[in-house]
């Protein structure tokens, strides 16, 4: 009899009366509290993969360290996973006499899109809506994977954070129990202003995620890979290009040192978009690396928005152009850069070891870099490391006629260099003059933002409401989206 069965025979409705009589049987039985809590956990767990809703929930990213090299798989990039995650409320209806998916998305105009499944070949035809390739990608690459043989009815609600986009002219609503809280927009999503930190990644992530989960009746955990494979195929088919894919992973994995797949991985598919293609890739193991990362405690990441605004397909392409034409000078400027990136990763790596060894001294060396020169050898590397990357990133700008970090980033980090408590800092991922990503004690953040506030050399930075939140995607409480209906 499984847990689901056992509560179901006992016929109680109210899950926390279930949950004491089983712990309770457990105990009279001589199994202990801990077959019973083992056992109630099946049982939760069981309700929850049977239960007509679930959500889920994928994070935003900041590329700290690795632009532009993490499009060669010979490279690893830092990624910090973001508190600003993209959500999908995922429900099974009524089947009607097509199977169909639908998703809304209520924080923006016309957020509304319906798809139907057009034959036994498992192919996708969208019967509502505007186009939105991210969403359109993911719906179709997931039926070709699972090629449903029941009927269905899937309905999903996106819910975006805040910090993905603009905050002008929005209006909060809260969930009915508090515990969420969205900003509505009027415009569609394609006329409201980007922030830059993956919303396209964490939207195809949890669309993935949530259709995948429903239809295996699975857990996130038994099935990540695939839906990482299934989320990097479909953002790149999206895009119409083939990415470094560091987006979509940290939405899957959250924080990590990253290395990419190879390309070819997913062009095959592109050249032979057959179904037994799709499922023998996603099904494979892919070559990359995705080692889970945090930042060591007392360190925060700060996010400045500029508001400047960069295309990185275009500084991608210079980037490119140059590498092709001068393959030697690149070659080594590259080896230099990875160099300092790998420092920063070591550097990270080894604060960590020096908090596991001594907490107090730990903190005592965080505390006193702000007011003294005397810092830990492990701080002074952080340092050296974040100053060598923008110095390495500097001399790309100047090769290659991109501004990865043109004069004004320049000045503006120079500047929070001098701030209480910073570490350093950099332009993230492409670079260009949309945001600075800086490494900061944690307990002088207050001062930091206070002392910015009236100094005119950060007048053009708004400090974004983040931190670092090292989990990938996750399951969420459904519960915590009711009442969300604009
Ligand atoms: N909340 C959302 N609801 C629906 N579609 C979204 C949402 N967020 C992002 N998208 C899709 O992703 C696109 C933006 O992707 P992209 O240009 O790659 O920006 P980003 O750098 O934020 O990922 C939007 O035009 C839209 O198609
Ligand atoms: C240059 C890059 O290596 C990093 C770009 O990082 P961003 O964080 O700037 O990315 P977007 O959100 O796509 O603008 C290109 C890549 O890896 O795809």
């Amino acid at each position: 009899m499984t847990a689901a069965e056992v509560s179901q025979a006992l016929n109680l409705t109210d899950l926390k009366d279930r949950s004491w009589s089983i712990v309770a049987s457990s105990a009279i039985k001589g199994e202990g509290l801990t077959e019973g809590l083992d056992w109630l956990m099946d049982v939760i767990k069981d309700e929850q993969l049977m239960s007509t809703v679930r959500a889920f929930s994928a994070p935003g990213k900041a590329l700290i360290a690795g632009g532009y090299l993490v499009l060669d798989p010979a490279y690893n990039a830092y990624v910090t996973a973001l508190s600003c995650r993209m959500h999908a409320v995922i429900e099974s209806r009524e089947v009607p006499a097509k199977s169909k998916i639908t998703i809304d998305s209520p924080q923006f105009g016309k957020g509304h899109w319906v798809y139907e499944m057009k034959d036994e070949e498992f192919r996708v035809e969208q019967v509502e809506g505007d186009l939105n390739p991210f969403v359109g990608a993911a719906v179709e690459t997931i039926l070709k994977y699972v090629e449903p043989r029941e009927s269905f009815n899937y309905h999903i609600t996106i819910y975006s954070d805040a910090g993905y986009h603009t905050q002008q002219d929005t209006r909060a609503v809260k969930s009915g129990n508090g515990a969420k809280q969205f900003l509505y927009h009027l415009e569609p999503i394609g006329q409201v202003a980007k922030t830059g930190l993956g919303s396209s990644a964490g939207l195809v992530s949890v669309i993935t995620g949530s259709l995948l989960s429903v239809f295996k009746k699975s857990s996130l955990d038994e099935i990540k890979d695939k839906i990482h494979n299934l989320a990097q195929i479909s953002h790149c088919y999206a895009q119409k290009k083939v990415g470094s894919g560091f987006d979509v992973a940290a939405a899957i994995y959250g924080s990590i040192i990253y290395r990419r797949f190879h390309a070819s991985v997913i062009d095959e598919y592109f050249q032979n978009p057959k179904q037994e293609k799709l499922q023998e890739i996603v099904n494979n193991q892919w070559d990359f690396k995705h080692v889970r990362c945090a930042l060591p405690p007392g360190i925060k990441l700060l996010m400045g928005d500029i508001s400047g605004g960069s295309e990185t397909p275009k500084l991608v392409s210079k980037v490119l152009k140059w590498k092709n034409e001068d393959p030697n000078t690149s070659k080594l400027l590259y080896e230099n850069l990875n160099s300092a990136n790998m420092s920063l990763v070591n550097a990270l790596d080894q604060l960590h070891k020096e908090y596991e060894e001594n907490e107090s001294n730990y903190r005592d060396n965080l505390n006193k870099f702000s007011t003294d020169s005397i810092i830990s050898s492990n701080l002074q590397s952080l340092v050296n490391s974040l100053h060598d990357i923008r110095q390495y990133l500097k001399k790309l700008t100047n090769l290659t006629g991109a501004d990865i970090e043109p004069e004004l980033q320049t000045i503006l980090l120079d500047a929070c260099f001098t701030l209480p408590g910073c570490l350093g800092g950099v332009v993230p991922g492409a670079g260009g003059f949309d945001a600075i990503s800086l490494l900061v004690v944690e307990s002088k953040v207050d001062q930091i933002l206070n002392q910015t506030m009236s100094d005119s050399r950060f007048s053009n930075v708004s400090w974004l409401n983040l931190h670092e939140e090292a989990e990938g995607i996750l399951e969420e409480n459904p519960a915590d989206y009711k009442d969300l209906s604009a």
